[in-house]
């Protein structure tokens, strides 16, 4: 079961949105992450065959991509946002779409849906309306739905998006699950995404593969950039203004600043995954400047 990409690009009029991309993608979770406009929904849709490379070569499973009918028979995607119809349930959602897939037989669709909804842990909810789901039901509703044409490759967007705390954990469990035998591919921004399921990823960024490999090397590529120091309130904009910030405690006086840099500054930290991956986007993109909302205040 292997995804081979080689040098695959995909330009719209004067934006390189893939450059050159080689992977190879084997059984299990596979992480893809890099942040807003890298180039992952392209490369997503490439491997879907919704729209075709400039250039390059793909093969799935010993498919070429160009045989896009039965390339579509063993990928299933799911988006960030699934939505059905608000008033069918979730056993006439699931009849409708095994219909749709050509299994006629009803027997064997009774069956079938009985076993996915069992699998996501859906089955109290057979007979609920899919506007009473919480955001967290749909998605396993969907990952049902998904699975229903049993496909090698599993594609799915943002996998956490909306989810609480409790649901991200479970809809993560329920993935590498379903990577037992077959690829799953995440596509994120969010580091926590992939951090406890994807042994394997690639950082995209700007159309380029710039890490291809497993997620434990990336803390130590990424070992004796990171620092942490405390700064006084007054300080803080002149750091942030300096350095490339990666994260910011509040502290009984002050604050704590992690930073990225090779001054000899405050104390060496052992970057964690996050870190890592900010040194990577630092080092490709040093003007990239991070929202409120990504720091820990
Ligand atoms: N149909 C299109 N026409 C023109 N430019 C496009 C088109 N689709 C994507 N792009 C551009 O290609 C680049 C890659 O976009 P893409 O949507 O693949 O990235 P992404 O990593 O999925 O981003 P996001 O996480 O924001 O969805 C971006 O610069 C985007 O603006």
């Amino acid at each position: 079961m292997t995804i081979k990409l080689d040098n695959v690009s995909k330009t719209y009029k004067d934006i390189k949105a893939l450059d050159s991309i080689s992977l190879t993608i084997q059984q299990g979770m596979f992480g893809i992450l890099g942040p807003n406009g890298a180039g992952k929904t392209t490369l997503m849709r490439t491997l879907m065959a919704l729209q075709p490379a400039d250039d390059g070569k793909i093969v799935i499973n010993g498919i070429d991509i160009e045989q896009r009918d039965k390339i579509r028979e063993c990928v299933s995607y799911l988006p960030q946002e699934f939505s059905f119809y608000a008033s069918m349930t979730v056993n006439d959602a699931m009849d409708y779409m095994a219909l749709l897939g050509g299994i006629s037989n009803s027997v064997t669709r009774k069956k079938l849906i009985n076993e996915l909804l069992a699998k996501v842990n859906l089955m109290k909810q057979k007979r609920n309306k899919f506007k009473t789901l919480s955001g967290g039901m749909k998605r396993r509703l969907g990952i049902a739905i998904a699975l229903l044409k049993d496909p090698a490759v599993l594609i799915v967007d943002e996998p956490t998006a909306g989810l609480d705390p409790e649901e991200r954990v479970r809809f993560r469990m329920l993935l590498s699950e379903f990577a037992k035998d077959r690829i799953v591919l995440l596509s994120t921004h969010i580091v926590g995404d992939i951090e406890h399921s994807c042994k394997h990823i690639a950082i995209l960024n700007q159309g380029k593969i710039i890490f291809d490999g497993e997620q434990q090397q990336l803390p130590d590529e990424a070992a004796g950039k990171v620092r942490e120091l405390e700064v006084a309130t007054d300080e803080l904009s002149d750091i942030q203004a300096k350095y490339y910030v990666v994260s910011i405690r509040l502290m009984a006086t002050g604050y704590k600043v992690k930073i990225i840099t090779d001054d000899v500054i405050g104390v060496q930290v052992m970057p964690n995954v996050e870190d890592a991956y900010l040194v990577k986007m630092s080092a490709q993109n040093k003007s990239i400047q991070f929202k409120e909302q990504d720091l820990l205040c």
